[in-house]
């Protein structure tokens, strides 16, 4: 976990297409790459991007160890020596574009360029869709979680049930970035700052020999945090009376009880019950917690039938990202090197229309309505078509029926990709998570609430510049004539 040793955290071939670059001599030869996805995951309007950060370092420390050479040495006898050596002197010296982490991204659009040799490009193909995938499907589950809860305080509780140690850790980071408030993975609060949160666990009482005993125990250990589980023998018949016994004698002392936490049964009946009993014991101040298997649905629909929840524990359907495991990123050659040096537009063909991939080295830039201040689409065009920023108005077209069209003035174009790498160098400040949060709000206030609701929100639309749009169409023809 998080070791620097990242080099072979890639698919063999890769490895195999580097080789046979260098057999040929065309391993400098220049490329473009783009990482998008073609779906958004859940049904949701809009996905959150995350993953840079990781990305970033990985691209940092790139390096193949001794240990890696020896291994592809005995893994396979082909491989010559002098691209071994190769391997041994590789370090990244590209460039890299990146959408921002906590951007609101969409179908279709680049979230990464990679402008590099194509030896460098091919190999970091994987670990970068490897990082990107999982962090920007979390993410947008847990934006999809936020929007629902709402102002209630959401923890993040899924390290048991993560997919491993990694996924724990940087699912947790992209699951904070989305806006929860706290999670209880502590090595994820030690390396990113994200404030820490714990109750306690049903062997905590069953290791008394009462559940009262439990309880006294656990607030004379830890007065100024005490959650108490009440759910352990009889929520309602015994957990929440010892709890309020409990809280009680906490208030003569002039501390507080600051919650019970709910763990089985009916949410909504027990929250409602157990909101009642603290209040007529006079516990206004003490809170609800719930958790067990909770997603986006079951909180919405406890929300429906007025269960009086305070705060949200989250794990298993969240860090598993348990109904859509993957986010089905890929990452496609847009353009490559020809022989004068210049960079030559690429496709691929499919009999699938939505997998017929968009030629060129592309920008993207948010279009904003300068009268409501609200995102109106996303605009995919050329790096030389810089003056979108500066146009007094701007047609947008229908990428399959062109004629269905719309003329767009007194808009804002925000360019989304940031120069992350230049020639090897890194030109980004990676912003702190704070930031990042802050900045995802911002993005969030931008929509259109028809964009961000849970249910069949309205489709974004990501346009294509008319170079853009003619490019493929013309690249499509050309193969088309080919065959
Ligand atoms: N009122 C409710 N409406 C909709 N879903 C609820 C309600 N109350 C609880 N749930 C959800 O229903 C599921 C109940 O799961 P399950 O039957 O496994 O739990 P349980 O029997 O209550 O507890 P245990 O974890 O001890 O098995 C959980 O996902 C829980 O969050
Ligand atoms: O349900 P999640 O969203 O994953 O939240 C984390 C769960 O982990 C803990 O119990 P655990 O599942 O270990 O045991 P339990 O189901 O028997 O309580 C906790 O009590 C939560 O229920
Ligand atoms: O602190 C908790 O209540 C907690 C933490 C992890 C998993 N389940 C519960």
């Amino acid at each position: 976990m998080l070791s620097p040793g990242l080099a072979l955290h890639t698919d063999k071939y890769q490895i195999n297409m580097m080789y046979a670059h260098w057999l040929h001599g065309t391993h400098n030869r220049k490329a473009v790459f783009e990482a998008f996805f073609r779906k958004l995951p859940f049904g949701n309007g809009y996905a959150v991007f995350a993953g840079l950060e990781r990305i970033v370092k990985y691209v940092e420390d790139l390096r193949f160890e001794e240990s890696d050479l020896a291994y592809l040495r005995e893994q396979e006898e082909n491989y010559d020596p002098g691209f071994l050596e190769e391997l041994r002197q590789f370090r990244f010296s590209g460039s890299l574009y990146s959408v921002r982490e906590g951007s609101l991204v969409f179908p279709g659009e680049p979230l990464v360029r990679v402008e590099s040799r194509i030896f460098e490009a091919q190999l970091i193909e994987t670990a970068l869709l490897n990082f990107l995938n999982y962090q920007t499907l979390i993410a947008t589950k847990a934006s999809r979680i936020r929007q629902v809860a709402k102002g209630d305080a959401l923890m993040e509780f899924g390290i048991r049930r993560a997919q491993e140690a990694d996924a724990a850790l940087w699912g947790t980071r992209a699951v904070y970035l989305a806006g929860f408030d706290s999670t209880s993975n502590m090595l994820a609060g030690k390396l990113f700052g994200i404030p820490t949160e714990g109750t306690h666990a049903h062997s905590w009482v069953q290791s008394h020999e009462s559940e009262e005993e439990a309880f006294r125990r656990y607030a004379t250990a830890l007065p100024d945090q005490v959650t108490l589980l009440v759910d352990t023998y009889d929520t309602l018949g015994s957990g929440v009376p010892h709890a309020i016994q409990i809280g009680l004698a906490m208030k003569r002392q002039g501390k507080s009880l600051r919650a019970v936490r709910l763990d089985s049964g009916d949410i909504a009946y027990l929250s409602i019950k157990t909101r009642e009993m603290l209040d007529q014991a006079g516990l206004t101040e003490v809170k609800i917690v719930a958790s067990n298997d909770l997603d986006e649905h079951t909180i919405l629909s406890l929300k429906v039938q007025g269960a009086r929840v305070d705060a949200w524990g989250v794990g298993t359907q969240l860090i598993t990202a348990a109904d859509q495991p993957t986010l089905g990123g890929v990452y496609k050659l847009v353009a490559r090197e020809g022989e004068d040096g210049a960079y030559v537009p690429t496709i691929k063909i499919s009999a699938n229309p939505e997998k017929v991939t968009i030629p060129g080295a592309k920008d993207i830039y948010r279009l904003i309505d300068k009268q409501t201040g609200k995102a109106i689409a996303d605009y995919l065009c050329y790096p030389d078509e810089r003056d979108i920023q500066e146009r007094a108005a701007i047609k947008l077209f229908h990428p399959n029926h062109p004629y269905i069209s719309k003329q767009l003035d007194k808009y804002e174009a925000e360019p989304l990709l940031v120069p992350v790498f230049a020639e090897g160098k890194r030109v980004y400040d990676l912003p702190d998570l704070e930031e990042i949060r802050r900045y995802h709000r911002e993005q969030l206030c931008l929509f259109w609430p028809e964009y961000l609701r849970m249910h069949n929100p309205e489709h974004y639309r990501v346009h294509l510049s008319e170079q853009v749009w003619k490019t493929r169409a013309s690249l499509m023809q050309r193969y088309l004539d080919k065959t």
